[in-house]
Parts: structure tokens; C-alpha cells; sequence
């Protein structure tokens, strides 16, 4: 596939972090009658299952016992390097307990071609690559490999692989490791030395769970610088190899001395990993904690920031390890949810621009040279005595020439083919490249679409589900109002009689009152003289209680003095009032 960098979208996108599982096979010590099957894989979709108590997860892809170094090389690293080959930063991550297989599928066996893991293979796909790009590209490609052991970050690369290394951060450049070595590389021989060393380097243990455990984190980045000579456009990719050391119950493995304080800090380091996905997942954080550990400091920005990421999490298939594969599993399924914010990286100082430079400057240093040579020809030539001189500009030109060889090898020029040494890899490379325009055309794009698919899919179903239930909720909630307004109508309709009703009988009473009070006023204008009414009026009293007209002084004369004692005895009866309660007497007003 030729690379066009002018095809670049310089735009940011949005990208979540991919998950992948691997299951690594039974050992044949595992191979007992009473290991059961608690692993169950349909497609993505894996479930454990164990005492009738079922747990499922999707993934991007979960791999099977069977799967080979190269089928997650495809569908894992490809795409990320692709990426990584046009400017823009990723990571690759393994992530699981001790013995599971993260150093496997990381580096594997570096000698053997089928047993190649995801880093010793990104090498012969970049420069498969490089060699299939315009030749108006340059590029250089450059290595550090370090690791985290105890907190403390080590170099190596470095010939004092033990001395202790500072992070910093530098606006612009962001968090790196001060010190650290950076190796040029041009071919599979030099990458394969390097990986020789870095891992003779690293710090590694017997363990219950592994003979040859890792007791450290590593993180191998290869930068990727390429320059378009004819656009003069240059990008910059990195992409992060992390080898997380493995998480394991001491209680378990019975770890005690070295091996005890390795699993402390290592499991410490790994619950601060989890934190700083917690805090990206749950989105309710302002602050992530990365600063709490040298790891999440080294891999901001892959998880959250400007990287492609993948995860690669190990499951052993052995029921033993039941809870661990579970805990694996509830971790890797947070990760999944976390979006990191991409885009190409073209803002830098270029290392390729530097090494054109440091050629120009030999370069002119070389033609001096050559003059003086020239001289000195011809003086030979006359006097015969000048050999000595002409041996050491000779001397240094030779040297000049060589520098100006070594820097170049530093420079890849696209369509060079820098794999013919290592023939076998190169016929393994020549496969990978015409398997990847395969892949990018067919496997991959419908990897691709199935995951997003798959995830479409899950949406619409989670949301037809709550739309089905909102709509369930609605029609009773409606169903329920109708009964409401029914018996509100119901209600109304009686009170609406019962107000018609009163209102009637109101009025039939008002007639008869306005009948009667006709009469009496007839009867009083017509048959009484005024005088009368007005001494009778004089004589009269209103009681609200009652609401009636009384004759004033009524209550002091003849039987009108009514005694309430029948009910009470006489000695109880001290308070007047209870016995001459009715006919107060008023001021007429
Ligand atoms: N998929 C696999 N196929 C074949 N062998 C495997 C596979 N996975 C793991 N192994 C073997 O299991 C052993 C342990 O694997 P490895 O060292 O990679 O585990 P690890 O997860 O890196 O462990 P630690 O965290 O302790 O470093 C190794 O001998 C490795 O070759």
C-alpha cells in the first residue's frame, strides 16, 4: 500500500480505546479431569460459568487457545501501525494476571518466525511498508525501550541498566523520560539486538505462576518521522509497546521477600491504572490521577489523550484462576468506554531535517578535502616527496565518507528494500504486505464494521428496550388518568345535580319568605296604627344567637324563670351564669 501523506485529514477524531481478550492454553499440567470448561466463546462474546453463576462481556475480538501470534498481529497491531506509519500516535497494551501470557504476545519468541510477537513484527510491517512507499519519502525510525521496576524507571538500552531515570514534562513536548537512549534503526538484524538486550536487561523472577515472570512494567516506543520531499510536509507518529507486569494474589502464590515487595508495588501500580480509568470512564471526575504513578504518568496519553489504543487482556482458561479471569475481565470492560481524542502530529523538531543538515555540513567538509587532495597531487608529482601528507587527507576522507554513510543509513528512503538480508522474514513480510491490502480491503473492513455493528446494534436494542418500557409505562400511566378523568366527570356531573337542586330549593324558599313577608307588611301598613309599631319596635331585642326578635326584660318575669338544678345538686351550683344563660341582658342600641 503506498502511503500518501497528502490524503491526511489534519482534523481530530474521537476514537475509543479497543479491547481485545486472549485466552492462553491449558499447560499440560493443567490438563486434569477436574479443570471444567468455565470459558464459553460464541463469536465476541465470551461467558464464564461457573456454579450455575453466569457472567457475560463483548469485546472488539476474543481469542481463542488456538489463535496465533500472527492472527492478533492483524487484527490488533495493523491498523494502529498504519496510523502510526501516517503521523499519528499509539499504543498497544497487555494487561492481565501473572502467567497468562502478556510477554508471549508482546515480544514471544524473538528467533522463531511463527512465534514473533506484536513488537518484533511491527518491525518487518514498517519496513515492508517503507520499502512499498514513493521514494520522495524519507524516514526515520527511531527505538527507546525502558522499564518500571519498584517506581523506579531503568533504561534498557542503557550499559548501567540499573541507574535510576527522571519524568519530565516540557510544554510542547509533553511527559518524557529524561536521559533516556534513543536508537536509530534500518533493519530487522539491528531491531532484533536491541530486543536481545532490552530483554536480557529487564528485571524478570521464578515465580508460583510463571518461571520467568516479568517483575516489571516495559514500555518499548518506536517513533516513526517521515518527510515528503515534494509537499516539504513532515509527521511524526509514536506508538507505545506496553508489557504491564502481571497482577497476582500474594495470599495465593505465597510470595514472600523480592518476590513480595515486587507484587506490592506491582499491584499497587496496576490499582492506580485502574483509578485513572475509573476517573476517564465515570466522566464525573475533573481531575484524572495520573501523577500518582510513573506508569499512568508515562501513558497519559494513551489512555485519554492523543493515541490510538488497544488492550490486550489475558484470561487463563484453568478454573483456578476463575476469579482472576473475572477481575480481568470487569477491568478490561471499564476500558472500553474510554475515548482518547486523535490527530496527526506535525509540529516538532525534525530529526530527519538534522541529519540532511549534518550530511550538508560533511558534505562540504568532503569537497575541501577533495581540493586539498588535488593539491597535494600535483605537488607529489613535482617534488615527489609529499606522501605522507596525502596518506592523511586520504585518512580523512575515508572517514568522512564513512560518517556520511552511517548518518545516511539513518535516513529510510521509500521503495528502498531493507529487509533483503533476512530472507526468510522478508518472504514472511512480503506475505504480511499482501495479506494487509487483503485485510485492509476485506477482513479488516468487516472486523471493523461487525465491531461497529455490533455496537449499533447493542445501542438501538438498549434504547428499542427503553423506548419499550417508557412506552409500557406511558399506556399505563394514560390508561390510568382515563380512569381518573372518568370518575372526576362522574363527580362533577353529581355535584353539578346536587348545586342545581339546592339552588332550586333556595329559590322555592325565598318566594315563600318573600310571600309571607308580603302579608305581614300588608297586615302591618293596613291594620296596625303607626304609633303601636313604633312603641312595640322600642320594646323589641335582636339575639344574634338565636336570630330572632325577643321582648326585651322577658327572661326576669313570671315562669320565664327557668331553673336548670334537676340535673345538678345544689351544692355544685355556684356560677349564676349556668343557670341564667339564655336571656342576657342587652342595651338596646
Ligand atoms: N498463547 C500462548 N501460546 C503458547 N504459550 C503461551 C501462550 N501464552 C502464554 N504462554 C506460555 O506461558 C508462559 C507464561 O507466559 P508469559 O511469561 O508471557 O506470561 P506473563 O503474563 O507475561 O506473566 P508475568 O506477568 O508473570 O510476566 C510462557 O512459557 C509462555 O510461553
Amino acid at each position: 500500500m503506498i502511503i500518501d501523506l497528502d490524503e491526511i485529514p489534519p482534523k481530530e477524531e474521537v476514537e475509543n480505546v479497543r479491547v481485545f481478550i486472549r485466552i492462553r492454553p491449558l499447560r499440560e499440567s493443567e490438563k486434569t479431569l477436574n479443570n471444567k470448561r468455565y470459558i464459553h466463546l460464541e463469536r465476541n462474546v465470551l461467558q464464564l460459568l461457573k456454579s450455575n453463576i453466569s457472567r457475560t462481556f463483548q469485546f472488539c475480538k476474543v481469542f481463542g487457545e488456538e489463535s496465533t501470534q500472527v492472527d492478533l498481529y492483524r487484527c490488533i497491531a495493523v491498523p494502529i501501525v498504519e496510523k502510526v506509519l501516517k503521523g499519528y500516535n499509539g499504543t498497544i497494551f497487555a494487561y492481565g494476571q501473572s502467567g497468562t501470557g502478556k510477554t508471549h504476545t508482546m515480544i514471544g519468541d524473538i528467533k522463531n518466525s511463527d512465534q514473533k510477537g506484536i513488537v518484533p513484527n511491527i518491525f518487518s510491517h514498517i519496513f515492508a511498508q517503507i520499502s512499498l512507499a514513493n521514494h520522495d519519502i524519507s524516514y526515520a525510525v527511531t527505538v527507546t525501550y525502558l522499564e518500571i521496576y519498584n517506581e523506579d524507571i531503568r533504561d534498557l538500552l542503557s550499559d548501567d541498566p540499573t541507574k535510576k531515570l527522571k519524568v519530565q514534562e516540557k510544554p510542547g513536548v509533553g511527559v518524557y523520560v529524561k536521559d533516556l537512549l534513543g536508537f536509530t534503526v534500518n533493519s530487522l538484524e539491528t531491531v532484533d539486538e536491541i530486543l536481545t538486550k532490552g530483554n536480557k536487561n529487564r528485571s524478570t523472577g521464578a515465580t508460583k505462576l510463571n518461571d520467568s515472570s516479568s517483575r516489571s512494567h516495559a514500555i518499548f516506543t518506536v517513533s516513526i518521522e517521515s518527510k515528503n520531499k515534494v509537499t516539504n510536509k513532515t509527521t511524526f507518529g509514536k506508538l507505545n509497546l506496553v508489557d504491564l507486569a502481571g497482577s497476582e494474589r500474594v495470599n495465593k502464590t505465597q510470595a514472600t521477600g523480592d518476590r513480595l515487595r515486587e507484587a506490592g508495588k506491582i499491584n499497587m501500580s496496576l490499582s492506580i491504572l485502574g483509578n485513572v480509568i475509573s476517573a476517564l470512564v465515570d466522566g464525573k471526575s475533573s481531575h484524572i490521577p495520573y501523577r500518582n504513578s510513573k506508569l499512568t504518568r508515562l501513558l497519559q496519553d494513551s489512555l485519554g489523550g492523543n493515541s490510538l489504543t488497544a488492550m490486550v487482556a489475558m484470561i487463563s482458561p484453568n478454573i483456578l484462576d476463575y476469579e482472576e479471569s473475572l477481575y480481568t475481565l470487569m477491568y478490561a470492560d471499564r476500558v472500553k468506554h474510554i475515548q482518547n481524542r486523535v490527530h496527526i502530529n506535525s509540529e516538532k523538531q525534525s530529526l530527519i531535517d538534522s541529519l540532511e543538515s549534518k550530511i550538508g555540513e560533511l558534505r562540504l567538509q568532503l569537497a575541501d578535502l577533495t581540493v586539498a587532495e588535488q593539491k597535494e597531487k600535483k605537488k607529489e608529482r613535482k617534488k615527489m616527496n609529499n606522501s605522507l601528507e596525502l596518506e592523511n587527507i586520504e585518512l580523512e576522507k575515508s572517514m568522512l565518507e564513512n560518517k556520511i554513510y552511517i548518518i545516511q543509513k539513518k535516513i529510510l528512503v521509500g521503495g528502498e528494500n531493507l529487509i533483503e538480508k533476512a530472507q526468510q522474514q522478508m518472504e514472511m513480510l512480503e506475505d504480511t504486505a499482501r495479506e494487509l491490502e487483503h485485510l485492509d480491503s476485506s477482513h479488516l473492513l468487516l472486523e471493523e464494521i461487525l465491531y461497529y455493528k455490533g455496537k449499533e446494534k447493542t445501542i438501538v436494542e438498549r434504547k428499542y428496550a427503553t423506548l419499550q418500557e417508557e412506552d409500557k409505562e406511558l399506556d399505563q400511566r394514560i390508561s390510568e388518568s382515563e380512569k381518573l378523568m372518568v370518575k372526576a366527570t362522574e363527580i362533577l356531573v353529581r355535584k353539578e345535580c346536587e348545586y342545581q337542586n339546592e339552588i332550586s330549593s333556595l329559590l322555592a324558599t325565598n318566594k315563600a319568605l318573600a310571600k309571607e313577608m308580603a302579608l305581614v307588611n300588608f297586615v302591618v301598613n293596613n291594620y296596625v296604627p303607626k304609633e303601636f309599631i313604633n312603641k312595640v319596635k322600642s320594646g323589641l331585642l335582636w339575639d344574634e344567637d338565636s336570630q330572632e326578635w325577643r321582648v326585651k326584660g322577658i327572661a326576669y318575669c313570671g315562669n320565664n324563670m327557668k331553673r336548670n338544678e334537676i340535673k345538678r345538686k345544689k351544692d355544685e351550683i355556684k356560677n349564676c351564669d349556668i343557670v341564667y344563660f339564655k336571656y342576657e341582658h342587652k342595651k338596646s342600641t
